[in-house]
C-alpha cells in the first residue's frame, strides 16, 4: 500500500505541454531572512526585474545568472532548451510576439516552496522558524535535521483499511494522484481521488507545515460548486493521503489544447465565470491561492458543459484583509508584477485569471520569453499584444475585460466579484458574490476628513451605469433595511453568511473592528456608493476623464471650499515638504482646482505598482 502503478511521465522533449509541466516556481532564497532580502524597487540595472536577492546555493547559470528562481532547466548543465528537439529558439525579446501556446512548456522548476511567511507571521508563535537552507545539503546533514521533524499530521491511520487504491491519474511536483475506491462507510464503492505526498520529501518543518496548511485550506473551503470536495486526510509512515472528488474531465489545460488552442468568447466566458467565482469565494474567506493556471482546473466528467473545479492548494495561504505577502511563489507564466516586486494580496490571483483569460481568448501566452527571467521582465514590463489575429475579431468588452484584469498596477486592477459585473460576463445568469473589498473600502471611508467624503461623494455622482451594477449588487447582499439603510450589523451579517472556518484564520472578521463608527448611524446607498469606490480603480477606466470632470462640477456645487496648503498637507498627512506641490493643486480662489481635486481623492503619492509599502 501506499504507491499506486501507473503510467510513465512523458519528458520535457515528448512535445507536449504534460501535467507533468507544471513550472511551479519557487525561490531559493532561504526566505526566513527576508528581511535582509527586501527589494524595495526595479532597479534600473536589470532592465527593470525587481531587485532580487543573490542567492547563496545557486551555481551560476548561463540564462538566469541574476535571477534567485531555480533553473527551469534542472536536467543538465550547458543551456538546454524548452523547445523540442530540431526547433531553434528566437532570442527572448521584451514584448513578445504571439507565441502558440501548443509550444511545449519548460520542464518543471525544481520544487522548493520557501515561506517566508511563516517568520513574518507575529500571530503564530508556535510555527516552526527556519533557519537558512544550508549550503549543500549533505547527507549526514540531512539525516540530523530530518530526525527532529514531527512528521506526525494527526490525521487518520487507516487509509488502507478505508481506501482501495488504483491508478494513478495525475502527477506534480509535491504528488501524485491516484484513483481510488472507498470500502466502507459513507464512501462505499464510491470512486474518490487520493493525491499522495511523500512525508520523505518532506526535508523541511516548512514543507511539513505547507502539507498541513494544504489540507487545512481544502478542509475549510470544501463545499464550493466550483472547488473540489475534501472527503478526508490520512496518513501512515511514509505518505500523507489527501481524499477528495474524483475529477474525471482532465484539466482545463488539455481542453484548451484539445481545441487547438482557443475557446470562441461564448465557450471562455463559461470557464471564466466559473473562475472567478470560486476566486471571489477564496478571496472572501482570506485564502490566495497563488497558484491559478489551467492546469489547476479540472472537468467533473468528460462531457462538454461539466463544471469545472479548482484543485491544488499547495502554494495557497490565509492572508489577514490589511496583509501583504512577500514570498515570492507560484508559476512564471501566471505570476503578478507585484509578486516579483514581493508585496502582494489577493489581486495577484486576478492577474493570473487575466493571464488565463488571455490564452482563453486568442490560444497564446500574454508573456513570453525562452527564460524564466525573460518572463518576468516581460511581466514586469511589456504590454499584452491585442493588435495581432485573432484580436480584431474579439469583442471590445472582452479586451476591456483582459486588460483590466492584467493592469501592472494592482490597485487598478478588478476584483473577481467586480469582473462578475463587467459587461463581458454580466447576465443574469450568475450570482454576484459578497467582495471583501468593499469592506476595505467603507473601512477607510469611515476613517477619512470630512472634506474627502465630501470629494468620495461629488465622485460617486459621476458614476456611470456599468459602475453601479456592482455597487448595487454588493449593497443587496447586505439586506438593507426597510429604510433603505445599512449599519454595522448589516455589514456583519453579511459576512457570517458567507463564513466557512478559513475566515477564523485569515482573521476576515477583524475588517468589522475598524468600522465601529456604523454601530452608531446607518448608511443609505448614495452614501454606500462614496464610500465603496476607489479612485485608483476608476483611474484605469476608459473615460476616466469624463467621470473626473463630472464629479468635480459636483465637487463645485457642494464640497469645494477655500482650504490652505497647511490644512492640505495635514488632510494628506504631508509634511512641508509637499508645500510646493500641493500649491499646484489650489486655484486664485483658494479652492481645489481640477488637478487637485482629482490628486486628493488619490489620497498620498500616486506610485506605481512598484509601490512595497508594507502594511
Ligand atoms: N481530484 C482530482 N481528480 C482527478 N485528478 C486530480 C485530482 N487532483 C489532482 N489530480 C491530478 O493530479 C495532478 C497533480 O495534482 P496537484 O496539482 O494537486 O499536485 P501538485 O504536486 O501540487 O502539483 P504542482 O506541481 O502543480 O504543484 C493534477 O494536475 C491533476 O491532473
Ligand atoms: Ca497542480
Ligand atoms: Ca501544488
Amino acid at each position: 500500500m501506499g504507491q499506486c502503478y501507473g503510467k510513465t511521465i512523458p519528458t520535457a522533449d515528448s512535445g507536449r505541454p504534460t501535467t507533468t509541466t507544471t513550472t511551479t516556481i519557487t525561490t531559493a532564497v532561504a526566505d526566513s531572512s527576508s528581511s535582509t532580502h527586501q527589494s524595495p524597487a526595479p532597479s534600473a540595472a536589470n532592465n527593470g526585474a525587481p531587485n532580487l536577492p543573490s542567492v547563496k546555493n545557486t551555481p551560476a547559470r548561463s540564462s538566469a545568472a541574476a535571477s534567485p528562481w531555480p533553473s527551469p532547466y534542472p536536467h543538465g548543465g550547458g543551456a538546454p532548451s524548452p523547445l523540442p528537439v530540431g526547433v531553434s529558439p528566437s532570442p527572448a525579446r521584451s514584448t513578445p510576439g504571439r507565441r502558440f501556446f501548443k509550444r511545449p512548456f519548460p520542464p518543471p522548476s525544481p520544487a522548493k516552496h520557501i515561506k517566508a511567511s511563516l517568520a513574518r507571521r507575529f500571530g503564530h508563535p508556535k510555527t516552526p522558524r527556519e533557519g537558512p537552507i544550508p549550503e549543500d545539503g549533505t547527507a549526514a546533514a540531512e539525516g540530523d535535521r530530518q530526525q527532529f521533524l514531527d512528521k506526525n499530521f494527526g490525521y487518520n491511520k487507516n487509509f488502507g483499511a478505508k481506501f482501495e487504491l488504483g491508478k494513478e491519474v495525475g502527477r506534480g511536483h509535491f504528488g501524485h494522484t491516484c484513483y481510488a475506491r472507498g470500502k466502507k462507510g459513507e464512501l462505499k464503492d464510491q470512486p474518490v481521488a487520493v493525491k499522495i505526498i511523500s512525508k520523505a520529501k518532506m526535508t523541511t518543518a516548512i514543507s511539513i507545515e505547507d502539507v498541513r496548511r494544504e489540507v487545512k485550506i481544502l478542509k475549510a473551503l470544501s463545499g464550493h460548486r466550483h472547488l473540489v470536495k475534501f472527503y478526508d486526510a490520512c496518513e501512515d509512515s511514509n505518505h500523507v493521503y489527501i481524499v477528495m472528488e474524483l475529477c474525471e474531465g482532465g484539466e482545463l489545460l488539455d481542453r484548451i489544447l484539445s481545441r487547438g488552442g482557443r475557446y470562441t468568447e461564448e465557450d471562455a466566458k463559461l470557464i471564466v465565470v466559473q473562475i472567478l467565482s470560486v476566486v471571489a469565494f477564496c478571496h472572501l474567506q482570506g485564502v490566495v491561492h497563488r497558484d491559478l493556471k489551467p492546469e489547476n482546473f479540472l472537468f467533473t466528467s468528460r462531457s462538454e458543459d461539466a463544471d469545472m473545479k479548482l484543485i491544488d492548494f499547495g502554494l495557497s495561504d490565509f492572508i489577514r484583509p490589511d496583509e501583504r505577502l512577500n514570498d515570492i511563489v507560484g508559476s512564471a507564466y501566471y505570476v503578478a508584477p507585484e509578486v516579483l516586486h514581493r508585496s502582494y494580496s489577493l489581486e495577484a490571483d486576478i492577474w493570473s485569471i487575466g493571464v488565463i483569460t488571455y490564452i482563453l481568448l486568442c490560444g497564446s501566452r500574454p508573456f513570453w520569453a525562452r527564460t524564466e527571467s525573460g518572463i518576468f521582465r516581460a511581466v514586469l514590463r511589456a504590454d499584452p499584444n491585442f493588435e495581432d489575429l485573432p484580436w480584431p475579431s474579439v469583442s471590445l468588452e472582452a479586451k476591456d475585460f483582459v486588460k483590466r484584469l492584467l493592469n501592472k498596477d494592482y490597485r487598478k486592477r478588478m476584483t473577481a466579484a467586480q469582473a462578475l459585473t463587467h459587461p463581458w460576463l454580466r447576465s443574469e445568469s450568475h450570482p454576484i458574490p459578497l467582495d471583501i473589498l468593499i469592506y476595505k473600502l467603507v473601512k477607510s471611508y469611515l476613517h477619512a476628513t470630512p472634506f474627502k467624503r465630501a470629494a468620495l461623494k461629488a465622485l460617486s455622482k459621476a458614476l456611470t451605469e456599468d459602475e453601479l451594477v456592482y455597487l448595487k449588487a454588493q449593497f443587496m447582499l447586505l439586506e438593507p433595511n426597510k429604510d433603505g439603510r445599512v449599519s454595522l450589523e448589516n455589514f456583519k451579517m453579511a459576512l457570517l453568511r458567507n463564513a466557512t472556518d478559513a475566515m477564523k484564520e485569515s482573521r476576515v472578521p477583524e475588517a468589522l473592528n475598524a468600522m465601529a463608527p456604523l454601530a452608531y448611524r446607518k448608511m443609505d446607498f448614495e452614501e454606500f456608493c462614496a464610500a465603496a469606490i476607489s479612485t485608483y480603480q476608476l483611474e484605469a477606466l476608459e473615460g476616466w476623464e469624463q467621470i473626473a470632470s463630472t464629479a468635480f462640477d459636483h465637487f463645485e456645487l457642494e464640497g469645494n471650499r477655500m482650504i490652505s496648503v497647511e490644512e492640505l498637507a495635514r488632510e494628506l498627512n504631508l509634511g512641508p515638504t509637499a508645500h510646493s506641490i500641493l500649491r499646484e493643486w489650489i486655484r486664485g480662489d483658494g479652492k481645489l482646482s481640477l488637478l487637485g481635486f482629482t490628486k486628493f481623492l488619490h489620497g498620498v503619492t500616486v506610485r506605481s505598482s512598484s509601490n512595497t509599502r508594507h502594511h
